[in-house]
């Protein structure tokens, strides 16, 4: 059943990964037990461009002609053979390869549900086909992969051709499949599309009810909101409004994460109307919740899905720890819920416990997931899970990448070659770039995405971590300074805390205002 969503297009400008990614250094730490090696070794393109330390490597470096020209030729499809719960589909990337002369033998793509593999289309017979577990991982390849070499007794594998000269590596990826189906596509809140659905699956993904969310949003905003209020009432109990209650003002605002614009946007509104005379904290709480809401409004905005792309590519980034993947997992949960067919990148192959949790929410949203081995190039996998969807005719792509410190350059390099590689295959992807942050870490947030926006070309936000935090007004700073969107809201770990960023709503919480 292919339904069409026609509704309202927001399009947010996607700036360009700067070529500046030593700005990075400049940003404030976070703990440096956070910080995470990259196995250089596995990557040496990577290597290569860290090199080059003033910037990325030029495009006009790499050679993806012969890649992006054969990949939608049906003649280049991957050849794929199903062996009991595996199959081996050497991919399109690698036929490309191939067609350009590669020495290495192709790698593999495991796909560990036949269902999955019963919705590909794959050629009936082809030499190449070389069961996964007939073949032997030997020495790394050029590129830095692991080469799979036929074992005895396996099936002959095509004549090898020589590698072009590609920049992201061709990673041996896993692909886990859900058949994601439902009953009745209603598209979540927070969303708008463009374009028209996939197939509708036949399973609906159960996403819990929400409790009274202005509710939940003040239980968890109640320390910020408490800590000001208290202070506001403290500060104008028996004042007149005078110039020193206003300056008093403005410091607390500031102190509250709200930012110098905001506090002055607030003492100024409360000047004009209360000047000379009492003031009560309930004056300052309303005057604050619609200054704030002022601010949140335009970034308050729905997160746009063009399907007319399949996939649309989302790439979530930001530093360690901020919610990417649980982020991603809820994302999944209400898009999958909505009939739309998604699958799942984990591009964080640094850390095993990431792509496990990734697959586990793979599972429960039921979402195709391409994983791949732990130290691959991340670059490589968001390439290969790309042309997977594509395969697939997935409605939307969610690629998971690793957590970095927005100080570190040559992490912030590899996010950079991410998206240049995606955009190898649309120059459009990724589409959005969505950086999660996490509330608690207040003034440092700032920074987080001034640097992300530079290298990664974010155009979207998700906070995280609202529940409980004393420095929710951080949101009101970063909105007031980069204007960029901002989707949703975290309030929890569960699969459904996660709602759409409401200004008003949002605004009142903080001031402690309102129902
Ligand atoms: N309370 C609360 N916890 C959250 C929220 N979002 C994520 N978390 C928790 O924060 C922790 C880190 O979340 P992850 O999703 O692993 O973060 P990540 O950015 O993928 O982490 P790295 O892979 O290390 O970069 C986990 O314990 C999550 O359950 C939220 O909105 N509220």
């Amino acid at each position: 059943m292919a339904l069409d969503f026609i509704k309202k297009v927001f399009t947010f400008g996607k700036s360009k990964p700067a070529e500046d990614a030593a700005r990075a250094d400049e940003a404030a730490l976070l703990s440096p037990d956070e910080t995470r090696d990259l196995p250089q070794a596995l990557d040496p393109v990577l290597a290569e461009e860290m090199e080059t330390a003033g910037g990325p490597v030029d495009d006009e470096e790499l050679d993806f002609e012969a890649i992006s020209a054969a990949e939608p030729d049906p003649a280049l499809l991957p050849p794929v053979e199903v062996i009991g719960d595996l199959g081996l589909i050497p991919l399109s990337l690698l036929e490309a390869e191939a067609e350009a002369g590669t020495q290495e033998a192709p790698l593999a793509f495991e796909q560990t549900d036949t269902e999955a593999a019963d919705a590909i289309a794959f050629p009936a017979d082809d030499a190449s086909r070389v069961p996964i577990d007939d073949r032997a991982a030997s020495e790394p390849g050029p590129l830095g992969e692991t080469i799979l070499e036929p074992v005895a007794g396996a099936p002959e594998a095509e004549a090898p051709s020589p590698v072009p000269n590609i920049e992201a590596e061709p990673v041996e990826t896993e692909v886990v499949s859900s058949e994601a189906t439902m009953a009745e596509p209603i598209l979540p809140k927070g969303f708008a599309t463009t374009g028209a659905l996939t197939d509708a699956p036949d399973e609906v993904v159960a996403v819990q009810q929400k409790r009274n969310w202005f509710q939940r949003l003040r239980e968890g905003l109640a320390r910020t909101s408490s800590q000001l209020s208290g202070q506001i009432t403290a500060l104008f109990t028996k004042r007149k409004l005078d110039d020193d209650t206003l300056q008093d003002l403005e410091d607390l605002l500031i102190q509250a994460d709200l930012g110098m614009e905001t506090a002055l946007r607030i003492t100024d509104t409360l000047a004009s109307e209360r000047y000379g005379r009492d003031v009560s904290g309930e004056d300052v709480s309303r005057i604050m919740a619609d200054e704030i809401t002022k601010v949140l409004t335009p970034v308050a905005k729905p997160l746009t899905l063009d399907l007319s792309h399949k996939p649309h590519v989302i790439l979530v980034v930001g530093v360690n720890g901020t919610g990417k993947t649980t982020t991603i997992g809820k994302l999944a949960a209400k898009l999958s819920g909505a009939g739309l067919k998604v699958m799942l990148a984990a591009g964080d192959t640094f850390r095993a416990a990431a792509i496990e949790q990734l697959k586990i929410w793979a599972e429960r949203t039921k979402s195709h997931i391409v994983a791949t081995k732990l130290g691959a190039d991340a670059a490589g996998l968001a390439y290969e899970a790309f042309e997977e969807a594509r395969r697939q005719k997935s409605d939307v792509l969610i690629i998971d990448t690793a957590g970095r410190l927005q100080n570190r350059t040559e992490l912030m390099a590899e996010l950079e070659k991410i998206v240049r590689v995606l955009g190898k295959l649309d120059p459009d992807a990724p589409h959005t770039v969505l950086q999660t942050l996490d509330a608690t870490t207040g003034q440092n947030a700032l920074n987080q995405v001034e640097i992300f926006r530079n290298v990664a070309g974010v155009n979207g936000l998700i906070m995280t971590k609202l529940d409980g935090t004393a420095r929710g007004g951080i949101l009101v700073a970063i909105s007031a300074k980069h204007k960029l969107p901002v989707y949703f809201i975290g309030v929890g770990e569960g699969i459904d805390d996660l709602e759409p960023f409401e200004a008003s709503d949002f605004a009142r919480a903080i001031a402690g205002t309102g129902a």
